[in-house]
């Protein structure tokens, strides 16, 4: 059995990103941008007023003459001389002779005449062109998570495709023969499926949205041709259940039949001991135990970063902080711990219902608090490091 931070090594060794595919910007939302993007555009591409009002030449009067209007859409440069001005809207290209727009609150106009209240300062309120951006400058760079903001500066610009890591497409494989499908009837001796669900959420978070599911009995061959359905189609595939030692867990052995290379099997952790991470070629595989708290966790500390970093995220590991612990927190078991429990203004609490059966406390919980193996008590008061969920 190793410890935690063996394990994490390992499997930091396989965190490096997909190849890159192109994408349609529209298409981008929740990529990683595999490549720098360069604007094709100034933004604003023209001289654009920030306001309704009216444009003119910036002097001491206050008393000006309308000559015309420019609506937004509109190309066409309209000469302007000392003494006029352009009532202008929001948006709206500002004449090259113009060099101010006065809002339109600070003036009185009585039929072709303005009179301004309050003459604003020389450039007011005219973005000048580029100001945002300018052709050939990086747009966003290599790294950089595509979200809505993201996406839409983009469009804006009228960039069409970009580069992206291409994200993981991830199997699960759900074993059980007590195992029954949500809106199945139970029989005695039946539970309903969690984990599927569950897991599936976790990848949603992450915006991966391929995801394969398959149900297997305890029974090899089927749990063997299942994983091999899913090794073919997927870059990640997720096991949950039949990774212990009984008589028809059947998942290590499915493994070997598949050819698959085990990298590591059972953790000194509290829950989660029986997790096993392997490959095969270069597809990552990771038999999460049944137990829904112990698969959850196995997923947050394991799956999560190796998935992140597929994607192209350069932080991988859930945000590892410090709290102080409300009262002492044991750790009998000589193992590295990972608690269900809250944090709230830098206070740690810990949760009853640890059992890696239960889901309860996890429901309710913003953090996992980590207990190292070698430490067998935090007092109350002592420090505590956690694992943030949100
Ligand atoms: N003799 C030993 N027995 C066990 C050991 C051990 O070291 N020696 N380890 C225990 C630990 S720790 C864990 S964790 C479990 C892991 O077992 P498996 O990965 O083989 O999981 P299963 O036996 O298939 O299921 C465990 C538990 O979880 C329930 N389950 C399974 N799948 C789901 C699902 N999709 N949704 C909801 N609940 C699920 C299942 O019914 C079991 O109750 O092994 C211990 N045993
Ligand atoms: O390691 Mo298991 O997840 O404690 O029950």
């Amino acid at each position: 059995m190793i410890s935690v931070s063996k394990a994490l090594s390992i499997v930091e060794k396989y965190c490096f990103p997909l190849k890159s595919v192109t994408k349609n910007v529209a298409d981008s939302y929740g990529y990683i941008l595999a490549e720098d993007v360069i604007s094709p555009l100034n933004m604003p591409p023209f001289r654009q007023s920030s306001m309704d009002g009216y444009a003119f030449i910036h002097s001491e009067e206050n008393s000006f003459k309308v000559i015309a209007e420019i609506q937004t859409g509109i190309s066409k440069n309209i000469e302007i001389k000392k003494g006029g001005a352009i009532r202008i809207f929001t948006g709206a290209r500002v004449p090259d002779d113009a060099d101010t727009v006065v809002m339109q609150e600070h003036v009185a106009r009585t039929e072709d005449q303005i009179f301004i209240d309050k003459i604003p300062e020389k450039g007011s309120n005219v973005r000048p062109e580029g100001e945002q951006i300018k052709v050939g400058e990086v747009a966003l760079e290599k790294g950089n998570f595509l979200n809505e903001a993201a996406v839409g500066f983009l469009a804006g610009l009228g960039i069409k495709n970009i580069e992206v890591y291409a994200k993981p497409k991830v199997g699960i494989l759900i074993t059980g023969n007590e195992i029954k499908k949500s809106g199945d009837t139970l029989a005695e001796g039946e539970i309903f499926d969690s984990n599927s669900l569950t897991l599936k959420l976790a990848l949603k978070k992450l915006s991966i949205e391929e995801v394969e599911i398959l149900f297997a009995k305890d029974i090899l061959e089927e749990t063997t041709i299942c994983l091999k359905k899913l090794l073919e189609n997927n870059d990640v595939v997720l096991i949950s259940g039949g990774i212990s030692v009984g008589d028809y867990d059947f998942v290590e052995e499915a493994l070997k039949e598949n050819g698959a290379d085990q990298l590591f099997y059972k953790v000194n952790q509290k829950p989660g001991k029986p997790l096993w991470f392997g490959k095969k070629e270069e597809k990552m595989i990771f038999a999460l135990p049944g137990n829904p708290a112990a698969s959850l966790t196995c997923f947050y500390i394991y799956a999560l970063p190796l998935l992140k970093a597929q994607m192209g995220f350069k932080t991988l590991q859930l945000p590892k902080l410090q709290a102080k612990s409300e009262n002492d927190i044991k750790n009998n078991f000589a193992k590295t711990l990972f608690l269900k429990g809250n944090v709230e203004n830098d206070i740690a609490t810990e949760f009853s219902g640890q059992a890696s059966s239960m889901l309860k406390s996890f429901a309710v919980s913003n953090a996992l608090l980590i207990v190292p193996e070698n430490v067998k008590i935090i007092k109350k008061g002592e420090s505590v490091s956690y694992l943030k969920l949100d």
